[in-house]
């Protein structure tokens, strides 16, 4: 992880009418640092994201990527939601590859990205298949193969392993903690999950309830790969959930 500010958050306040819910959050997030926030249901994280990606207008602050106002429309940021967001009538590759096609990039630089990632998540025997043929575990690599595809300069991910089951769940982080080391790219994760949290991150925000602030940010240095067992592990995961317990 570099030092360099990637994104930076000043100030950050969002209300829907007399609902405070983002209540003046500041922090900032390193080039390639993955960064999980958690807090309890309601508090904000998905109004977070969204006032990030501009879908909601935010009351005060500024959000920054590269020192410029945030705008997806302009800056190469990647989105995975919690939904399969495959499209039907494509095959794997097209799916892949559909970022790209709309960012007018060259065909044949097109084709050798798709070509590494479907390699790094082992998808190549799968290029020519429909996501109706595909398992629940295909499906998830498909998403995540797109969103590194586009190389973003920051990977959104909402709760996005929620719905799976635990060892796919586990499989799929560690295939994103892979394609993540590869790439240096910056994440920010929002999960429920504390031990989720504490297995993926450089750091872990910690959310208040409504109205929402920071309650503490923790840095997690623990060795990679992590061990859900070890004491150091069990520790850190002990901390957060006491932070927890105080709502
Ligand atoms: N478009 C909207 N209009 C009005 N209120 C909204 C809107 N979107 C969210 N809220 C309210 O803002 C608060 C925060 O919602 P949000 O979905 O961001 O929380 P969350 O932390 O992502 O929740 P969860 O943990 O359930 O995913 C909630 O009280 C919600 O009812």
């Amino acid at each position: 992880m570099s030092e360099q500010i990637k994104v930076r958050v000043e100030h950050l306040t969002k209300s829907f009418g007399n609902l405070l819910v983002l209540d003046d959050i500041s922090f900032d997030v390193k080039e390639g640092e993955f960064l999980c926030i958690v807090g309890p249901t309601g508090c904000g994280k998905t109004t977070f994201l969204n006032s990030l990606t501009k879908l909601y207008s935010i009351d005060q602050g500024r959000i920054t990527l590269n020192g410029e106002a945030i705008n997806p429309r302009r800056q190469n940021i990647a989105y995975i939601f919690q939904e399969y967001s495959t499209m039907e009538w494509l095959t794997v590759e097209e799916n892949i590859g559909y970022g790209l096609r709309i960012k007018h990039i060259d065909k044949a630089e097109i084709q050798r990205r798709v070509q590494d990632v479907m390699e790094m998540v082992g998808l190549t025997k799968y290029a020519r298949f429909y996501p109706g043929q595909l398992s629940a575990s295909m499906l998830q690599r498909v998403v995540i193969a797109r969103a590194f595809a586009v190389q973003p300069e920051l990977l959104l991910m909402d709760e996005p392993y929620g719905q799976l089951d635990l060892q796919l769940k586990y499989h799929l982080e560690d295939e994103l903690i892979r394609l993540w080391q590869k790439t240096h790219t910056t994440v920010i994760f929002i999960t429920h999950n504390i031990e989720e949290a504490v297995y993926l991150s450089d750091r872990i925000l910690v959310l208040t309830n409504k109205p929402t602030k920071i309650k503490q940010s923790l840095s997690n240095d623990l060795p990679r790969p992590r061990k859900v067992s070890e004491p150091e592990f069990i520790k850190l995961r002990n901390e957060v959930t006491d932070l927890i317990k105080w709502w």
